[in-house]
C-alpha cells in the first residue's frame, strides 16, 4: 500500500469523480459517437471563431496604425464573418449538447427502470415509492443539467480558453503568464467550494426522495387525512420538511454563490496586472499598441468561458454526486437470482410442499420458524393465526418473491429456488386483499392476467367473476377507464375485476388473501361467488377470515409467532379446544 489507503476505504473523491466520469463516458457517452463528434467538431468551431476576436482585433489595429485604408473594409468583414461563424456553431452545438445529453438521460432511465422492476420484492419494498419516483424526476433532472454544462462547457467553453491562450501566448507569452498565475491562484478555493457543493447534494437529493415520499403518501392518504381532520397536522410536516429543504438548498446557493466574486476579483486583478505590466513596457517601447489591445481583446473573450468553468465545478460535483446515486442503483444485485442451470416448472398436478422453513426479515429474528404443509393437487389449505404470525410472510415465500434462510418450498417435486422464475409465476396466480388495477381501461385490466388475450376470453373471465354484468352497466362498458388505482370502482368492484384477471390467468396453484376489508353484505357474497369460482378445481392456500372458508378447507394451519402450532380440519381442531378454537370463537363469532 504505498499511498496509505485502507483496503476497502472509500477512494477519495478525486478518484471517485475520475471513476465516475470514466464510467459515464465507457457506458453511456461513446454510446452516441456520431453525435459526440458532430457536438465536438461545434464546439471546436465556435471556440476558435470566439479566439479569433483577438487575432482580428491586432490585425485591424495593426492596420490602423499603418494608416491602410483597407481597415474600412476589411476589419468590419472579418469581425462580422466571425460573429456569423460563431452563432451559427453556436445554435447547432447547443441543439448537439441537449439531444446528447437528453438522449444519455434516456438510456439512464430505461438502464434504471430495467434494474427496479426486476429487483428483489424485499428491496423495492424497502424505498418508498415517492423516493424511487424522485430518483427518475429529480435526479436525472439534476444530472441532465449538469451534464449539458458539462457538454458545453468543457469541450467549448474550455477550447475557448485554449485557444485565447494560444493567442495570448503569441501576443506576448510573459504578459500570458502573469496573468495565468493570477487565475491558477483563484483555481484553489473554487476545489474546496466544489468539495463542499459534492457533500451537501447528496443530502440533497436523498432529502428530495424523502420529500417526495411524504407527498406520495400524503396525496394517497387524502381519504384518511379528511376523515380524521389531519389536514393541520398534515400541514405542520410538511412546513417542516419544505423548511428543510429551503435551509439545504440555502446552504448550497451560499456556497455557490461564492464563486462568482472570486472570479471577478481574479478577473479584476488579472485586468490590473495587464494594464500594469504591459503600460510599463509599452512606454519602455517594448509593446505595440495593437498587440496590448489584441491581447485586452482576448482576454475580455476568455474570462467569460472561465467563469463558466469555474462556476461549472460546483454543478459538476453536484452531478456527481447524483452520478453516484445512479451508479449505485445500477450496481445493486438482487439476492434473489435465477440458479444458471434453472429448469422450467414442470407442473403436474400443483403439489404444494413447505419443507422446515424459517426466514427472517431482520437478522436473529424468525418471522418464520419451522414451517411444515402440504397442499396436494386440488386440496384448499386455510392459513390462520393472530396478526403478525406470518401468514403473509409465507405467501410471499411460496410465490419466490423472498427465499428461506432455511428449508425449501416445492411444487410436484421440484425446489422452487431451482426452477425458472417465469416458469414459477405462471404457475400461481395471486390475489390480495389489496387489489392493483391500473389506469387503463377494464378490459386491459383484466388482460394483464394474460397478455394478448381475446376480448372472448376476458369476458368469460368477468363473467365467471361475476363482473360482466356491473362491468356492462358502466358508460363504457369493457372501455371504462378504472382511474388512477382503479378509484373509478368500488371496493367489490375492484376485487371482482382482480379475480376476473387471475381466473384468466388459470394458473394451476392459487394464494389468496382473504378481503378483510368492509364489503357490504351482498358485494361480500359476490366476492366470495367469485372467489369460489377461482379456487375451484386448485391447489388453493388461503389466508382466511372466514368461517365459510375454514369449514370448507382441507385442512388448517394455524400459525403463532411464526410456527405452525396447529394443524387439521375444523371440526378436529375445534375439539382441540387450542388457538384455533379460542381465534374461531372471536373471529368467526357472526358466522
Ligand atoms: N418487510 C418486512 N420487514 C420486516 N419485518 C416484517 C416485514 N413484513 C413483515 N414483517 C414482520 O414479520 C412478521 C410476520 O408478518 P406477516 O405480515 O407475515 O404476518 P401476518 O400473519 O400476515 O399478519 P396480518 O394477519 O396482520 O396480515 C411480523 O412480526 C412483521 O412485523
Amino acid at each position: 500500500m504505498t499511498d496509505g489507503a485502507l483496503p476497502g476505504a472509500p477512494k477519495p473523491q478525486r478518484a471517485r469523480s475520475f471513476a465516475l466520469a470514466k464510467r459515464l463516458w465507457r457506458e453511456q457517452i461513446t454510446q452516441h459517437k456520431a453525435l459526440l463528434a458532430w457536438a465536438t467538431l461545434l464546439a471546436t468551431i465556435t471556440a476558435a471563431a470566439a479566439s479569433g476576436y483577438g487575432v482580428v482585433v491586432q490585425q485591424a489595429s495593426g492596420l490602423l496604425e499603418n494608416r491602410d485604408p483597407s481597415v474600412l473594409w476589411l476589419a468590419p468583414a472579418l469581425i462580422l464573418g466571425a460573429v456569423i461563424v460563431r452563432s451559427v456553431s453556436l445554435f447547432l452545438q447547443n441543439l448537439a449538447t441537449n439531444r446528447l445529453a437528453l438522449a444519455i438521460m434516456r438510456d439512464l432511465q430505461i438502464a434504471m427502470f430495467d434494474r427496479l422492476i426486476t429487483a428483489d420484492f424485499q428491496r423495492l419494498e424497502r424505498e418508498p415509492v415517492g423516493a424511487i419516483i424522485s430518483r427518475f424526476t429529480n435526479d436525472i433532472t439534476m444530472l441532465r443539467e449538469g451534464l449539458i454544462r458539462a457538454a458545453n462547457n468543457l469541450t467549448r467553453d474550455f477550447l475557448t480558453v485554449v485557444g485565447c491562450l494560444i493567442v495570448l501566448f503569441w501576443l506576448d507569452w510573459a504578459l500570458t503568464l502573469v496573468v495565468l498565475a493570477v487565475l491558477l491562484l483563484a483555481g484553489h478555493p473554487i476545489t474546496v467550494i466544489g468539495k463542499a457543493i459534492r457533500k451537501r447534494s447528496g443530502d440533497i437529493q436523498d432529502q428530495m426522495g424523502d420529500v417526495s415520499s411524504f407527498l406520495e403518501e400524503g396525496f394517497s392518504g387524502a381519504r384518511m387525512i379528511k376523515t380524521f381532520s389531519l389536514e393541520d397536522w398534515s400541514q405542520t410536516r410538511a412546513r417542516g420538511r419544505f423548511q428543510q429543504r429551503f435551509e439545504l438548498l440555502l446552504a448550497m446557493v451560499a456556497q455557490r454563490a461564492r464563486i462568482e466574486p472570486i472570479m471577478e476579483v481574479a478577473a479584476g486583478v488579472a485586468l490590473a496586472v495587464i494594464f500594469g505590466f504591459a503600460g510599463w513596457r509599452a512606454l519602455n517601447g517594448a509593446t505595440e499598441l495593437s498587440d496590448l489591445l489584441g491581447f485586452i481583446v482576448a482576454f475580455g473573450v476568455m474570462s467569460s468561458p472561465i467563469r463558466a468553468l469555474a462556476s461549472l465545478s460546483g454543478v459538476l460535483q453536484e452531478g456527481f454526486a447524483v452520478l453516484d446515486r445512479v451508479f449505485a442503483l445500477l450496481d445493486e444485485q438482487p439476492s434473489l437470482t435465477e440458479a444458471d442451470d434453472a429448469k422450467p416448472l414442470a407442473l403436474t398436478g400443483g403439489h404444494v410442499r413447505v419443507k422446515d422453513v424459517s426466514f427472517q426479515y431482520e437478522p436473529g429474528v424468525d418471522a418464520l420458524s419451522h414451517i411444515t404443509l402440504d397442499a396436494k393437487p386440488g386440496e384448499t389449505i386455510a392459513l390462520v393465526g393472530p396478526s403478525g404470525s406470518g401468514k403473509t410472510t409465507l405467501l410471499n415465500l411460496i410465490a419466490r418473491l423472498y427465499d428461506p434462510r432455511e428449508g425449501s418450498v416445492e411444487i410436484d417435486g421440484q425446489n422452487i429456488a431451482q426452477a425458472q422464475l417465469a416458469s414459477l409465476r405462471r404457475q400461481l396466480a395471486l390475489v390480495s386483499q389489496e387489489v392493483t388495477l391500473f389506469d387503463d381501461t377494464i378490459k386491459n385490466n383484466i388482460a394483464l392476467g394474460k397478455l394478448g388475450a381475446s376480448d372472448d376470453e376476458i369476458i368469460a373471465a368477468a363473467k365467471a367473476a361475476d363482473a360482466h354484468d356491473f362491468i356492462l352497466g358502466l358508460s363504457g362498458g369493457y372501455d371504462t377507464q378504472a382511474g388512477p388505482k382503479g378509484s373509478n370502482l368500488s371496493g367489490g368492484q375492484r376485487q371482482r375485476v382482480a379475480i376476473a384477471r387471475a381466473i384468466l390467468k388459470d394458473a394451476p396453484i392459487l394464494l389468496l388473501d382473504e378481503a378483510t376489508s368492509a364489503l357490504d353484505a351482498k358485494s361480500e357474497a359476490r366476492v366470495q361467488h367469485a372467489l369460489d369460482e377461482l379456487s375451484r378445481d386448485r391447489t388453493t392456500i388461503v389466508i382466511a377470515h372466514r368461517l365459510a372458508t375454514v369449514r370448507k378447507a382441507d385442512r388448517i394451519y394455524v400459525l403463532k409467532a411464526g410456527e405452525i402450532v396447529e394443524s387439521g380440519d375444523h371440526d378436529s381442531l375445534i375439539q382441540e379446544s387450542g388457538l384455533y378454537a379460542q381465534l374461531s370463537a372471536l373471529q368467526f363469532a357472526d358466522g
